[in-house]
């Protein structure tokens, strides 16, 4: 027989989400479980159905379900067979599929449970509609492709079952059951021209219904076997079996032979096995993703549990559906006392409306907002939080939910303002420091350019303020600087602009300035305010300001250079003495860079060492006898010329390089003093000039023990001149400790410039000197000058009741030295008896007859 190929039929395969309710015939054929099995065949040829369901005639449940291949495993030996009731044959229970379900989820329940069939049942009421078969569920898969790619011959298994015509029905049935079959190929050894036909289970059940005595095969087989070549593709021979109505198709090879016999079931088992490994996979895929997305369920709710983070869940109108535990230890609310409210509850009264109205249209249309929040928690504190809301979206990106995750920031906002406290405002004072200042400054000064207007710079300290720290402590330092601080402030009236720079030095921004006499005032008033009494521990302490102003645009166009000409300012309304202000001159200017210059220039010579120490006679003005040199440091700069000591001996102590620069005198005096005598002269004293600041140096004992030890000099050939602005009231104590030791070696000690300071003469007794030197100030005008006469007499008598030696200073006239010696003063210095003179001269003054010098006129 020759089969075209036939185009597939559209009923065959569907999709396979419609219910399966849609696709079955509806209708059943039952019977009672009483029925005999030839009734029951019987009905099921009628119906042409492959199985008949048992029904309970009382109770209407269906009890179980009996099919033709239930048929095969009758014993047809059995002479009773037909008229056996069903309900011994029947299987049960019978298993059903409401009829929404898909036939993915049947496919699904008859893999699980192993069956071929299942009662279709009504959802609602559980009405059985229908039977649904595996091969019903494998045609609507979608596999057609394979149909069209595989040939018959590839889905046979094993050799068909070839059973003789002649054989006894009996054997012929068991021999089927024997071998599992659902039908034989029968041979007509005799029938040339139709040499094959077929019996099937349907068979059986017509020999069942029949109950008529059939004796051999041939009785009951169909003597016709509808047949294709092993080349013909399996959706031809699907659809020739759908055309014919027949279940079953042979197989015949090239000669003539039976080599298959396949049914409709036996095609779809074929490709059963692409369905049920795609079924697997489908299965295994939704166990994995059922079994990962119930862990992430998991996961989120263990993260959402043990999150420091507060967490809110709310529905799409904002009520709170649920919050986790961190969110009532942040709040101080319970889950209870929230859920079914709006996160209103928190709300601190901080923000306006329209931030609120801006982070729910953000929400809205971006389904995200973050920022900072400021919410209040249960007992009533304020506090900042992060904030992060997200939407949660269904399938149809419908807002469902929204998730608000929060974090207490209290704690970073403390970091942070503390942060850029420390690094805009001064920790001592909480004035603005340096870099608050130099940032309000940029900003005054725009608005002064964009304005035309004027603006100015107070730059100010404390007058003698390190007096304060050394005498009392740092700590009481520190007090008086924050009163400074608080007194500024009060006299300014806008905090904003007073800043402290460090140390004792203060700014005040004057952001706009009118008139110069409004400054003047401000100034007058900060003086007063600087200059009433402290108590500081138990002390009463005055404390003076000089102030510098810089004007902006006459003296500066730039921050830097108003502060620089506001600080020159400053120092010179120190000089104009102290407790007052001074306002920056071009002059002052000018005077500020040729300080700098000298500063530089300063600073390298004392790193070339390029000085010089000169000589000044001290005389004995009654026996006309040398009695000693005053060494005076030289400068002769190549650049600046010769520059006086009274200039750079106050900036090398500002500058911090007084030790070296006295270190560098007292070392060259000794190896001088070392020269001379080893040359043999009769060396006599050299008194060196001791500054303040170098005799509160903690090495300048020491430094006198190493010039001393290096030169090998006799310490009685060392004498220290020192000014009465070295005995100041804190560092008195331990100086005179250090003067006694030094004048246990041998070394001289003589007061300098004396009468110019206001030492006590209390403390002048307790100290170890040996000479008080007569200021050059009181003997320039003698003996004329009525005072001056009376002070030079004073002295001299004090000195001689002190027990003191007394020199004259700055002798220029035999007047003067005449005067001095009739007045008692036993010394004398100056340019009548011999001017400051380098080294060389000394060798000439040493050998020199000074009694002419002292007598001849
Ligand atoms: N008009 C006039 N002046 C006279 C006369 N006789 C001496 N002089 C000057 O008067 C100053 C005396 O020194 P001083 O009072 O200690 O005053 C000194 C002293 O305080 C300081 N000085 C000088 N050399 C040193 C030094 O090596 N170390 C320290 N620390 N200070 C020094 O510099 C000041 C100025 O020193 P000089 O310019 O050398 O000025 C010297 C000297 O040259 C005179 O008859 N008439």
């Amino acid at each position: 027989m020759t089969i075209a190929k036939h185009a597939l039929l559209n009923d065959l395969f569907v999709s396979d989400d419609v219910p399966v309710g849609q696709l079955i015939h509806s209708g059943l054929l039952t019977c009672p479980p009483e029925t005999c099995l030839s009734e029951a065949a019987r009905l099921m040829q009628q119906a042409h159905v492959s199985c008949i369901l048992i029904q309970d005639p009382e109770t209407q449940a269906l009890v179980g379900i009996w099919s033709e291949g239930d048929a095969r495993r009758l014993d047809f030996t059995d002479r009773q067979l037909i008229s056996r009731p069903i309900g011994d044959f029947m299987s049960h229970p019978v298993r059903s599929v409401p009829a929404s379900w898909s036939l993915n989820q049947v496919g699904m329940k008859l893999k699980r449970e192993g069956v071929r069939r299942l009662l279709v049942i009504q959802d609602e009421d559980q009405r059985p509609l229908g039977i649904v078969t595996q091969t019903d569920v494998v045609r609507q898969q979608g596999l057609e492709h394979y149909l069209y790619m595989r040939e018959v011959g590839s889905a046979i298994r094993q050799p068909p079952l070839v059973l003789d015509a002649r054989m006894p029905v009996a054997e012929a049935v068991h021999t089927l059951q024997e071998s599992n079959s659902e039908a034989a190929i029968v041979a007509y050894p005799q029938d040339l021209h139709h040499p094959w036909g077929i019996i099937t289970e349907r068979d059986l059940i017509r020999l069942l219904a029949d109950a008529q005595n059939y004796v051999c095969l041939g009785d009951i087989a169909t003597h016709q076997l509808l047949s294709v070549e092993p080349d013909t593709s399996l959706i031809a021979a699907v659809n020739i079996l759908r055309e014919k109505k027949f279940r079953h198709l042979g197989v015949i090879g090239p000669q003539g032979q039976p080599i298959g016999l396949l049914s409709l079931g036996d095609i779809l088992a074929s490709v059963e096995y692409a369905y049920v490994n795609r079924l697997r996979e489908a299965l295994s895929a939704r166990d994995s993703a059922l079994k990962a997305s119930m862990e992430h369920l998991r996961l989120a709710q263990k993260v959402i549990e043990v999150s420091l983070d507060g967490i809110i869940i709310t529905d799409a109108r904002g009520i709170i559906e649920s919050v986790n535990p961190s969110f009532t230890e942040l709040t101080g609310y319970t889950a209870e006392e929230v859920i079914g409210k709006t996160p209103k509850v928190l709300s601190s009264g901080r923000h306006q409306s329209n931030f609120y109205q801006n982070m729910w249209q953000a929400l809205k249309q971006q389904g995200y907002w973050q920022g900072e929040i400021w919410n209040k928690r249960k007992n009533g504190d304020i506090f900042p939080e992060w904030l992060t809301i997200t939407a949660i979206r269904d399938e149809k990106e419908q807002i469902i939910q929204y998730a608000a995750i929060f974090a207490d920031i209290s704690d970073r906002k403390r970091k942070e303002e503390k942060i850029h406290n420390l690094a805009y405002f001064d920790e001592l004072t909480g004035l603005a420091n340096r870099r608050l200042l130099n940032d309000r400054l940029q900003q005054a000064l725009s608005q002064a350019r964009k304005h035309e207007a004027m603006l100015a710079v107070l730059f100010l300290d404390l007058d003698l303020f390190k007096r304060i720290n050394d005498s009392l402590g740092h700590a009481s330092g520190d007090q008086v600087l924050r009163r400074v601080a608080r007194r500024l402030q009060d006299a300014v009236g806008t905090e904003d602009s007073v800043a402290r720079l460090g140390g004792d030095e203060f700014v005040i921004l004057v952001p706009e300035v009118e008139h110069l006499t409004d400054l003047e005032r401000l100034s007058h008033r900060i003086i007063a305010a600087i200059h009433q009494p402290m108590q500081i521990e138990g002390q009463e302490l005055f404390v003076s300001t000089s102030i510098g102003i810089s004007l902006y645009p006459q003296d500066a166009q730039n921050t830097d250079d108003l502060l620089k000409n506001a600080d020159s300012a400053m120092y010179r309304a120190k000089e104009n003495g102290r407790n007052n202000f001074s306002f920056f001159t071009q002059q002052l200017g000018q005077e500020t860079s040729s300080r700098l210059t000298l500063e530089n220039a300063l600073r390298r010579a004392l790193h070339q060492q390029a000085f010089q120490l000169f000589y000044q006679p001290k005389i004995d003005i009654h026996q006309g006898k040398l009695k000693g040199f005053e060494a005076l440091i030289r400068w002769n700069d190549e650049h600046l010329g010769f520059v006086s000591p009274a200039d750079f001996i106050p900036m090398a102590e500002q500058l911090g390089l007084i030790d070296s620069l006295g270190n560098w005198v007292l070392h060259e005096a000794c190896q001088q003093l070392k020269w001379w005598q080893k040359a043999g002269l009769d060396v006599v004293p050299i008194a060196i000039n001791i500054s303040a600041r170098q005799l509160a140096s903690p090495h300048f004992e020491a430094s006198i023990h190493q010039a001393l030890q290096d030169s090998k000099i006799p310490a009685y050939l060392l004498e220290l001149e020192l000014t009465e602005s070295c005995f100041l009231p804190e560092h008195a104590e331990a100086i005179a400790c250090m003067l006694h030791r030094l004048r246990q070696l041998g070394i001289k000690i003589s007061i300098d410039d004396f009468g110019t300071g206001y030492s006590s003469l209390s403390y002048l007794k307790r100290l170890p000197l040996d000479t008080l030197k007569i200021d050059a100030s009181f003997v320039r005008e003698l003996p004329h000058a009525h005072d001056d006469c009376q002070i030079a007499i004073t002295i001299i008598a004090m000195a001689k009741a002190l027990g003191l030696n007394v020199v004259a200073e700055g002798i220029e006239t035999y007047e003067q030295l005449t005067f001095l010696r009739e007045q008692g003063c036993e010394q004398g210095q100056g340019y009548y008896l011999g001017r400051p003179s380098p080294a060389n001269q000394v060798v000439t003054w040493l050998a020199q007859d000074w009694h002419t010098q002292v007598y001849d006129h």
